[in-house]
C-alpha cells in the first residue's frame, strides 16, 4: 500500500524526521512517503499558521489523489485542514493529535498532553473535546519551546522534565507528544519519564495502515463527500474543482 505523511509545515527537516517515525511503524508492504507543501509557515504555532498551512496541505492531498496514494496522515499537533482533507481524498485522513489521544486513552485513566508554546493549548483542548478525549485529558502543559527550536540539542532535557513535571502534578498515565517535531524523542522521553510516552506520528500512521488493510475508504456520502464543483479565483485558482 502507498500512504503518504504530510507535514504541513514548509520546514524540509522536520518532513525527514516526521517521515522517518512512520517509516519505524510501517509494516514491510507500505510505502510511506513524507511530503510538505511548497508555500506556507515554517512553522505552525497560531491560528494564523494554521489557516496559512491549509491551502498547501490540500495541494499535497490532491497531488496524492493523482498519484494513486491510499491514505494520509496530517502530522501536525492541530490536525489542520482534516475535515476538507476528507473530503478531498478517498482514502482515510488521520491527524497526529486524533490517534495519539486515542492511543493514550488505552494505556490508562488519564493522560497529559506536553506541547511546544502555550498559546496552543486551547486548540489541543478543542481535539480533546472534538474527539470526545475530554474525560481522558488530565491537562495540556506547554514546554515553551518554538517548534523550530525543538532540534536544539538542549531541547530534549527541557521537554523530558515538562513530561515529568506533567504525569507529577497531574498523575496521568501517559504522554502525548504535542508536536510532529518531538516525534525522533520519543523513545528517549519514554525512558526518561517512566509512562508511556506516545508519538501521534507513529500511532496515525498505523491507524491509516489498519483502516487500507481492511480496505475501508472514507464515507463517500454527506458530510464528507467530495467538494461541489465551482471555480476558484486569484492563488487560489488551481484548487478549482471540475
Ligand atoms: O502546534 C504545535 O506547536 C505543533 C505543530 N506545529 C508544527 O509546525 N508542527 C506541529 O506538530
Amino acid at each position: 500500500m502507498r500512504i503518504r505523511v504530510i507535514n504541513p509545515n514548509t520546514t524540509a527537516a522536520m518532513t525527514a524526521l516526521i517521515e522517518a517515525s512512520a517509516k519505524l511503524v510501517a509494516a514491510p508492504g507500505t510505502l510511506v512517503e513524507g511530503v510538505n507543501p511548497t508555500m506556507g509557515p515554517a512553522s505552525i504555532e497560531s491560528h494564523y499558521d494554521e489557516a496559512l498551512a491549509v491551502p498547501g496541505l490540500l495541494a499535497e492531498i490532491a497531488r496524492g489523489e493523482a498519484e494513486g496514494v491510499e491514505g494520509y496522515i496530517i502530522a501536525c499537533f492541530g490536525d489542520p485542514g482534516l475535515d476538507a482533507a476528507r473530503e478531498l481524498a478517498r482514502g482515510p485522513v488521520i491527524g497526529i493529535a486524533e490517534a495519539a489521544m486515542q492511543y493514550a486513552s488505552h494505556l490508562g485513566r488519564k493522560f497529559s498532553v506536553v506541547t511546544t508554546l502555550g498559546r496552543t493549548a486551547g486548540r489541543a483542548w478543542d481535539l480533546a473535546e472534538r474527539y470526545g478525549m475530554e474525560r481522558f485529558c488530565a491537562n495540556v502543559h506547554a514546554c515553551e519551546i518554538p517548534v523550530l527550536e525543538l532540534e536544539d540539542p538542549k531541547a530534549r532535557k527541557v521537554i523530558a522534565d515538562a513530561c515529568r513535571d506533567a504525569v507529577a502534578a497531574d498523575g496521568s498515565d501517559a504522554i502525548v507528544l504535542g508536536c510532529a517535531g518531538m516525534a525522533d524523542l520519543c523513545e528517549y522521553l519514554s525512558d526518561e519519564v517512566g509512562v508511556p510516552v506516545i508519538d501521534g506520528v507513529a500511532a496515525a500512521t498505523l491507524t491509516v495502515q489498519s483502516l487500507v488493510t481492511m480496505k475501508l475508504r472514507k464515507s463517500g456520502r454527506g458530510e464528507f463527500a467530495a467538494p461541489l464543483p465551482k471555480r476558484y479565483v486569484g492563488l487560489l485558482a488551481d484548487f478549482g474543482i471540475e
